[in-house]
């Protein structure tokens, strides 16, 4: 599913991929509160972008959040990040993922928008397998957890685990899946 992922977006026009994730879907917006602190992710080259919604989120008002963590066995935390335009306040991480300074202060997300190795048309997400949203978003029930993901992403079922959290939506390119 990463080389499916891969080998889509290295297919794309970069002039194409330019307009995808412009702005979120009327829908979406609609389940998330005015005043709600949004968690987003900096995305790698093959994941669905982010920079757009950043900004987005960012002008309207939007407290933002970014994941931080220091290897893949520890717990992920959020903390703020408040230079969407510069990213003068993020550094490099783990994986080379751009994340919050270290005094950046720790936010909690009331709605977050995750990234994904694959989804079903029902909300399911597999993740990189670290297990850092399903750990985070157990210890913080009654989130709003909305996928990014490319359509060739979708597949029609997927290894699920008690501790697997199923999103409330998915957005790609073509489609909005739920809210469920
Ligand atoms: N952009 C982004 N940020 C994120 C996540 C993510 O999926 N994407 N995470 C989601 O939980 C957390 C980081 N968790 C991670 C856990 C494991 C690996 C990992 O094993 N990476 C391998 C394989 C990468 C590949 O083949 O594509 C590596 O980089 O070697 C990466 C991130 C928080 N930040
Ligand atoms: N709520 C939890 N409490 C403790 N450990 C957990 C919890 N959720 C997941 N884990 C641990 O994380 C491991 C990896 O989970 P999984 O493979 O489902 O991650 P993922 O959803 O693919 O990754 P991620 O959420 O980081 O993108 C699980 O085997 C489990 O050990």
């Amino acid at each position: 599913m990463r080389k499916a992922r891969r080998e889509h977006v290295a297919t794309q026009p970069p002039s194409i991929r330019a307009l995808l994730f412009n702005r979120p879907p009327a829908p979406l917006l609609d389940m998330i509160d005015e005043d709600a602190v949004i968690g987003l992710y900096h995305a790698t080259a093959d994941e669905a972008p982010t920079t757009s919604y950043t900004k987005f989120f960012y002008e309207r008002g939007h407290r933002i959040a970014l994941p931080r963590f220091s290897s893949a066995n520890e717990p992920m935390t959020f903390a703020e990040h408040t230079d969407p335009f510069d990213e003068s306040d993020l550094v490099a991480g783990p994986f080379e993922l751009r994340q919050p300074v270290e005094d950046a202060p720790r936010l909690e997300p009331d709605c977050l928008l995750i990234p994904l190795i694959g989804f079903t048309a029902t909300g399911e997400r597999l993740g990189q397998g670290g297990g850092h949203y399903d750990q985070w978003l157990a210890d913080h029930q009654g989130r709003t957890k909305i996928g990014l993901a490319w359509d060739v992403q979708l597949v029609e079922s997927l290894p699920i685990e008690p501790h697997d959290q199923r999103l409330d939506a998915v957005v790609t390119p073509t489609r909005l899946y739920g809210p469920f």
